[in-house]
């Protein structure tokens, strides 16, 4: 069995030798241009079209994240890319689950405490204890309740706030209220006091987090976009903010990234954020993940964590 890596950034000789180690019969190799040889599994982060395209004797692609929006715009532009019926896998979790509970429960309760506000009187020098708030106030709604955000909402409610979720079906999470489709999504943003983003990016997710939805939500609301940049209109969050409906927000993800040092974002005193780091691949989770993956491949099992092309996640 061959397989080839390409990614940009990654210890590519901690993967290779990794992999290797899992799966000792197979020849695992860096792909560089230029290398037309055929090879049974390729695991990829941006991928240069020419690794793919024409290998239709691959068995499976592995994209190295959870979000594989980067590699399905890019078969926008380039549709041989992926040559017809290989499949496309994602990581589901590989350790990056707890990494989003971590960064969800830790603010949600940072805001629930008033440790921004009391921040704020610090730089005052006021003592000034302030009125606690309610766990019944304080609705925690998800949009996404996937792999990731149904974690981060089973977290939340283990504290004990009123968690509920928005997906395309319906979620049977316990202690969870959940919302599907459309026609649900008024009712999810009703009462929501902190919305937490864990969606991909799909066409019909773009600009999701708009005026319109933020108008929606709880009076001082809370904003945590953990998915994509392109999910959230800057703009509207701004404006949001300079009206007192959003209270605070925390960032992860961003439009444009690197966030360029001119954006309004940086300076704003109620925007917390993060360079796109909630949740980072696990080498070795993930490896043993794909790993497990390919034996059940070879076996002629279907694997779970094969990405929809049509739903565009
Ligand atoms: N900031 C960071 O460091 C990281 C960010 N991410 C981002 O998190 C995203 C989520 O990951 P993961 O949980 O693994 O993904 P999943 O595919 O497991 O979950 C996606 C969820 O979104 C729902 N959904 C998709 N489209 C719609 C829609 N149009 N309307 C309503 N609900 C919709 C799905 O509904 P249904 O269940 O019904 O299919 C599902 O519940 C990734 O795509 C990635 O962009 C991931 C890792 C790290
Ligand atoms: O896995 C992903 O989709 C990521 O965003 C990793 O940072």
């Amino acid at each position: 069995m061959d397989i080839i890596f390409h990614h940009p950034t990654f210890d590519t000789q901690f993967w290779l030798d990794g992999m290797q180690q899992l799966i000792p019969d197979a020849r695992v190799r860096q792909w560089r241009p230029g290398d037309n040889q055929p090879a049974d599994y390729a695991l990829v982060w941006h991928p240069p079209v020419e690794m793919l395209s024409g290998h239709s004797e691959l068995k499976g692609v592995f994209a190295l994240g959870a979000g594989v929006d980067s590699i399905l715009s890019k078969l926008q532009t380039h549709p041989d890319m992926l040559p017809e019926g290989v499949p496309l896998f994602r990581l589901e979790d590989t350790g990056m689950a707890l990494q989003m509970q971590e960064y969800a429960v830790s603010q949600v309760l940072h805001w629930f405490r008033r440790f921004d506000d009391y921040q704020a009187l610090k730089l005052q020098a006021k003592w000034l204890p302030l009125e606690d708030y309610r766990r019944e106030d304080f609705t925690i709604g998800v949009l996404g309740a996937g792999v990731l955000g149904g974690k981060v909402a089973e977290s939340l409610a283990a504290w004990d706030f009123p968690v509920r979720c928005w997906s395309r079906s319906k979620k049977n999470y316990p202690g969870i209220t959940s919302y599907a489709g459309n026609e649900e999504l008024s009712d999810f943003l009703n009462g929501t006091r902190v919305l937490i983003n864990l969606l991909p990016n799909t066409p019909q997710t773009v600009g999701i987090i708009n005026s319109q939805m933020l108008n929606q939500l709880a009076d001082e609301a809370y904003v945590m976009n953990l998915a994509r940049g392109v999910h959230l209109v800057e703009n509207d969050l701004l404006a949001a903010l300079d009206s007192g409906k959003v209270k605070a927000a925390m960032l992860d993800v961003f439009a444009k990234e690197p966030l360029p040092e001119n954006s309004p974002l940086w300076k704003h005193p109620r925007i917390a954020i993060t360079p796109h780091l909630a949740a980072v691949t696990r080498p070795q989770e993930a490896m043993e993940y794909i790993a497990k993956t390919i034996r059940e491949i070879e076996k002629g099992e279907s694997p779970s964590g094969q990405v929809s092309l049509h739903n565009g996640y």
